[in-house]
């Protein structure tokens, strides 16, 4: 389901934009459709108040909790079910932050990253995207959502653009702790200026090297690494938000020193922050991350040449860190349980 049904739906049933923002704004609040003071300029009109539950039963339906994983650094993974049976994750931090998905799976294919190795499964829709946020607020305070779970922003680009408008007018989020994290293309670089609510930018580097990024990266758009900071540069001069570039360490192939020195070659004086992530174990591949003491020995060579550099463990390094563990393994165990059932009781 897209935003724009709900307005819709909103409006055939008598809604003025005042009705219509209010409602929005209790539901991306976790709250009840109904709730907030009724000041009689917002009075709802009576088709509205009869349709309330009903849409409030719908808009339940699109995201609800499969299960929930508290993580020993105060972060909770979530298994999200949507209203077709799909799954999705989405992961509470700590600080007030929440990660949240766009896709089911992802067509990008990163050779290091759970969600790629299915390919797309399918789009969420704007509404998905945005209950995400309402249903993280009923457990706790949001005031940070970065678009950094399963799948590629650009890649839903019409329904990505649709929430983050809303949660920067309706959601009572600061326009800068919305953050949309690529892995790089021109219609993100072309859309966001555009854009009334202008989003943080994430950038997955993770090479300066362009026939290495290919290979890790293989369905990403051909633009090589100098090309994509200058896009990602014009951007953070335009907003005022440094770029948060992300840099999946991983042992013997992205962590030597010609990668060091190609950062501090292309970041040089650059507005942006790099974000170096040990790589998170994903089951059936063989990379490695570089012990804690090399991943910050990376940060403080990083450092010294004038390249501001953040260190970071991933939210619930205890709970299935990786991003679409958690779904795969609840895939996998509910294909299991279908052919236990399928061959019948065990011995027979
Ligand atoms: C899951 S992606 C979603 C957003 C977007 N598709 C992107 O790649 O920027 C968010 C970040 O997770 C990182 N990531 C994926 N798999 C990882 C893993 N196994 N270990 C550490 N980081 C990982 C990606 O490199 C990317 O920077
Ligand atoms: S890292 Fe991002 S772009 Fe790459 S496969 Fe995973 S979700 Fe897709």
């Amino acid at each position: 389901m897209k935003i724009e049904h709900i307005r819709h739906r909103l409006r055939a049933l008598g809604a003025k934009p005042a009705h219509e923002a209010r409602l929005l704004r209790a539901w991306l609040q976790g709250g009840a459709l109904d709730g907030g003071p009724r000041a009689d300029a917002t009075r709802l009109p009576k088709g509205v108040l009869e349709a309330l539950p009903g849409l409030a039963q719908e808009l339940d339906t699109l995201a609800s909790v499969r299960s929930s994983h508290p993580g020993e650094d105060g972060s909770i993974r979530l298994l999200l079910g949507l209203g077709d049976g799909q799954t999705v994750e989405s992961v509470l931090l700590p600080r007030d932050g929440l990660c949240i998905s766009t896709q089911v799976g992802c067509a990008v294919g990163c050779v290091f990253c759970m969600t790629g190795r299915d390919g797309l499964l399918r789009q969420l829709g704007s509404a998905e995207i945005v209950a995400q946020v309402a249903l993280a607020r009923r457990q706790r305070r949001v005031h940070k959502v970065v678009f950094m779970g399963m799948g590629e922003p650009a890649h839903n680009l019409d329904n990505v653009v649709d929430a983050i408008e809303l949660l920067g007018a309706e959601g009572g989020l600061p326009h800068k702790n919305l953050v949309l994290s690529t892995v790089g293309d021109a219609r993100v670089f072309e859309r966001l200026p555009q854009m009334q609510v202008k989003p943080a930018l994430a950038l997955s580097l993770h090479s300066t090297r362009a026939e290495l990024r290919a290979r890790l990266l293989p369905r990403a758009p051909r633009i090589d690494p100098a090309g994509l900071v200058e896009c990602a540069e014009a951007y953070a001069r335009a907003t005022g938000y440094p770029i948060q570039y992300q840099w999946t360490l991983i042992e013997g192939v992205n962590d030597g020193p010609d990668e060091l020195e190609g950062i501090a070659r292309l970041l040089a004086g650059k507005y942006a922050v790099m974000n170096m992530i040990p790589f998170n174990r994903v089951d059936g591949l063989d990379f490695r991350r570089p012990s804690w003491e090399r991943a910050a020995e990376i940060a403080r060579w990083l450092h010294q040449h004038r390249i501001l550099t953040k260190l970071r463990r991933s939210a619930g390094q205890d709970v299935d860190a990786g991003c679409g563990q958690l779904r795969a393994r609840a895939t996998q165990a509910g294909f299991a349980r279908r052919e236990r059932a399928r061959a019948g009781p065990a011995g027979i």
